[in-house]
């Protein structure tokens, strides 16, 4: 039976345990994070994110969000070092926006929400497929990003322009030659846990590495997000 859910009243976060019971786990996402009780690990290596422009193939609205869909059958758009071991491919990414310029993302930093947070989904290619990955403790990693109000970013816009042709529920069109590594900030400073997917099925199979610069968004491009996904109420 499937369970439906989102962020409303009757079917939001504080009812999701009712269809997801691991929404009671131990590594539960989203969390705050407190940079002041964070802990340095030497052992830690820089982030590799080698990503393929022309692996990128569509852009879908899944009900929750919108996502861009890449190619993932080669190691050629990949994540390496950070706290991972192995090659986690890129299998897509997404944003979590608020309705208001003051909440939308999922992690928090000493409490503080930014207005959207984007999260880039690798999966562990020790494992024969993502599918088989999202239910094992290493399956995946997730690199967050989270996004200010600032200066227009020309390189969201891309994005954003695409949105007019997914508005409803199930529709994709074609992005092609889109270059994720453009979204990302100059630093790969970062923050890791070991975590869950922020969504159902809420499987704690995620190494979240939450990077500390965020990139900016425009108050016109956060404006231009679109009303017609489930926004966070948070
Ligand atoms: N915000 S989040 O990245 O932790 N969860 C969204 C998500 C990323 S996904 O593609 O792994 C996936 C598969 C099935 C259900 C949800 C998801
Ligand atoms: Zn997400």
């Amino acid at each position: 039976m499937s369970h439906s859910w989102g962020y409303g009243p009757s079917d939001g976060p504080e009812k999701w345990c009712d269809g997801f019971p691991v929404a009671n786990g131990p590594r539960q996402s989203p969390i705050d994070i407190i940079p002041g009780q964070t802990s340095y690990d030497s052992t830690l290596k820089p982030l590799k994110l080698n990503y393929d422009p022309s692996n990128s193939t569509d852009i879908l609205n899944n009900g929750h969000s919108f996502q861009v869909g890449f190619v993932d059958d080669v190691d050629s758009s990949t994540l390496t070092g950070g706290p991972i071991t192995g090659i986690y491919r890129l299998k897509q990414f997404h944003f979590h926006w608020g309705a208001s310029d003051d909440r939308g993302s999922e992690h928090t930093v000493n409490g503080i929400k930014f207005p959207c947070e984007l999260h880039l989904v690798h999966w562990n290619t020790k494992y024969p497929s993502f599918g088989e990955a999202a239910s094992e403790p290493d399956g995946l990693a997730v690199v967050g990003v989270f996004l200010k109000i600032g200066a227009a970013n020309p390189r969201l816009q891309k994005v954003l322009d695409a949105l007019g042709a997914i508005k409803s529920k199930g529709k994709q069109t074609t992005f092609s030659n889109f270059d994720a590594k453009t979204l990302l900030p100059c630093s790969l400073d970062y923050w890791t846990y070991d975590g869950s997917l922020t969504t159902p099925p809420l499987l704690e199979s995620v190494t979240w590495i939450v990077l500390k610069e965020p990139i900016s968004v425009s108050p016109t491009q956060d404006n231009a997000r679109p009303t017609w996904f489930t926004t966070r109420l948070r």
